[in-house]
């Protein structure tokens, strides 16, 4: 069986300048040797915090980017040296607001792309009405995007990259800015298109996204991959570990770092929701050390307080949290 995407040893280092009144060229190790192999029909998941190298990966993959060493194939061809092979066989959606025309209505700008993408006069009226159809947005094609919302925007651009039948689907960060109701039927289009045997690489910062949609997941920090597998194989990074839970208000920085290194805590991390804080607390299932975590917090207000299970966002912070997030950064 051909793979759809296959990288070997993938690399890009970024040439730039740093300091305002004392510049200095430095280099940064965006990406730093991944391996990948996405098999055809895959929905493949690229999970990382800011800043680990997804977009870069996925920029190399399409072949914006020249990867600075290593090698990859996109459908067989060579990202490199087989460009317009590749670029035949791919689409490319981003998130964020640019790349439709607000005064042209849906239907219009899918005419237009269709131009600019070759797609047969003959084929363009059934293509355009099919991927209306898997997107959810039949019966509001004639209405200009401008009104459109951020979902209802996504959800189209997710038709323009379909237009010309790529076996590839490049998906960068499609949920971003799009409220929780709309992130719901983006996922229903996504997982609609993987049923249509398209090959998707989804990159995204959300877990409970990743687990629903992806066959397979890469975590990747720092510029490397750290842990790859199903959502289930992933769950073993949190094994032997239970996770407290505890809704605060007004916990300091001083106060999370104590919590930090009390014996059996292997990782500490605070979310900020509403007005409250909520303290994520992961440590050796062997140690209950709920009792020196609320004593490490004398003094300040505590809600609710959970002992619970890890799921996969446990163990997407367990991995991530052991990597040095920052790129490499070299002075040239
Ligand atoms: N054009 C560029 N010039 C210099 N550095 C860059 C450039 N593009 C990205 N970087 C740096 O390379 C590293 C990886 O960036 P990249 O955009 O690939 O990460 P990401 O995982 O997609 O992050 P995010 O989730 O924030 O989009 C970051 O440190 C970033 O600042």
């Amino acid at each position: 069986m051909t793979l759809a995407i296959e990288a070997r040893g993938l690399r890009r280092t970024y040439r730039t300048r740093t300091g305002w009144f004392n510049p200095r060229r430095v280099e940064i190790d965006a990406v730093r040797g991944v391996d990948l192999d996405v098999r055809r029909g895959e929905l493949f998941g690229l999970l990382g915090p800011n800043g680990a190298g997804k977009t870069t990966t996925i920029k190399m993959l399409n072949t914006l980017l020249i990867p600075t060493s290593g090698t990859a194939r996109v459908c067989g061809f060579d990202v490199v040296s087989q460009t317009r092979e590749v670029r035949r066989r791919i689409g490319y959606v981003f998130g964020g607001d640019r790349g439709l025309y607000d005064r042209l209505s849906a239907l219009d700008n899918l005419r237009y792309f269709a131009e600019l993408y070759a797609v047969p006069a003959a084929r363009q009226k059934q293509r355009i009405g099919e991927l209306l159809e898997l997107v959810g947005l039949t019966g509001r094609e004639r209405e200009r995007v401008e009104g459109y919302s951020r979902g209802m925007r996504q959800r189209l651009h997710i038709a323009r990259g379909l237009l010309h039948d790529p076996e590839v689907l490049f998906l960068d960060e499609p949920s971003i800015g799009v409220d929780p109701v709309a992130a719901r039927e983006l996922r229903n289009t996504v997982a609609g298109l993987a049923a249509t045997g398209t090959t998707v690489l989804l990159t995204t910062h959300y877990m409970a996204e990743a687990e629903e949609l992806c066959d397979r997941i890469a975590v990747i920090a720092g510029g490397e991959i750290q842990a790859l597998g199903t959502a289930d194989e992933l769950k073993h990074h949190a094994e032997g570990r239970r996770v407290l839970e505890v809704q605060a208000f007004g916990v300091s920085d001083e106060q999370l770092a104590g919590i930090d290194v009390l014996p059996g805590v292997r990782e500490a991390s605070v979310e900020v929701v509403g007005t409250s804080q909520v303290l994520t607390i992961q440590s050796d299932a062997t140690v209950d050390v709920q009792a020196s975590v609320l004593s490490a917090l004398d003094g300040v207000r505590l809600g609710r307080v959970t002992a619970r299970q890890p799921t996969l966002e446990d163990a997407y912070i367990a991995i991530v949290n052991g990597v040095d997030r920052t790129p490499a950064m070299v002075t040239a």
